[in-house]
């Protein structure tokens, strides 16, 4: 199972990490000139369907997603088009994703950036905070119930916003139970790969009207988009569709067509 061997190799890399890198010395590394953009405010908004628009070169299920993958570059794209926030995957072994990346795409843009991680140690909440991220992703799938409430309180205490991505009502349950206030509504079954993008509807059913919803995975067009908005969903997170296009501009128009 791939989250299974995502979470192996995250366990061996961060024991590296810490020795390298003990958390005193990690938190002096709290940029000074910090500045946290809020990553609520820009993806619930009134008259239309926020984009979280993600920088992903590789993923398991699809292997090398973009080539010519100028990471910088594609943030600045990015804003340049209007997305409302940007996610980054900072995974480096199956998603070949890097800190700097984020780091790059927070001082190079103006919009809040989302660190896209699989996160089962403090240890990278913290991290998250000194490479610049203004929110988190937890995954309910690889958190017990007391890590994830752990967890949500971690982040808060130091200013981070918390995105707690469920795949089931049974996940769904336990995150609502825990505090979360964005629940991301993964329409990926990380096990399988399956796309499914009615997941959402499944699950929005069941979520408080006071929560901020995301739609994640498999958002390709403006159907799609069109589709999550009539839900009543806030935000949707995409990354495939986008790195894959040859126009990343051409494809926001496309997926914002009204
Ligand atoms: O993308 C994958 O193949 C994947 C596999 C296993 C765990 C996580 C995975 N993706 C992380 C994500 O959550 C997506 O990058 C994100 O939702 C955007 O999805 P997409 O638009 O389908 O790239």
């Amino acid at each position: 199972m791939i989250l299974d061997k995502i979470v192996k190799t995250k366990l061996e890399s961060l024991e590296q990490t810490k020795e390298l890198k003990p958390l005193d010395i990690l938190l002096s590394e709290i940029p000074t000139d910090y500045s946290h953009r809020s990553f609520s405010n820009a993806i619930v908004l009134k008259d239309r369907l926020a984009i979280i628009a993600e920088i992903k070169k590789a993923s398991p299920s699809k292997g090398i997603i973009k080539e010519n993958f100028d990471p910088l570059k594609i943030a600045v794209e990015y804003e340049k088009n209007k997305v409302d926030a940007i996610s980054v995957l900072t995974e480096t072994t199956y998603f070949l994703g890097n800190n700097q990346f984020l780091t790059d795409a927070k001082t190079n843009t103006t919009v809040p950036v989302l660190r896209k991680d699989f996160i089962i140690d403090s240890y990278q909440i913290y991290e998250a905070k000194a490479i610049n991220s203004d929110a988190i992703l937890l995954i309910m799938a690889i958190l017990t119930k007391e890590k994830l409430s752990a967890y949500i309180n971690i982040a808060t205490s130091i200013g981070l916003e918390c995105l707690v991505e469920v795949h089931d009502i049974g996940e769904l349950e336990v995150a609502l139970e825990c505090g979360a206030q964005i629940i991301g509504i993964n329409n990926r079954n990380l096990n399988t790969f399956e796309v499914n993008i009615m997941n959402t509807e499944i699950i929005m059913e069941k979520i408080p009207k006071d929560i901020i919803v995301v739609s994640e995975s498999g958002i390709k067009s403006n159907e799609d988009i069109k589709y999550l908005k009539d839900l009543g969903v806030n935000a949707a997170l995409i990354g495939e569709s986008l790195m894959a296009a040859s126009s990343i501009e051409k494809k926001l128009q496309e997926l914002r067509e009204l």
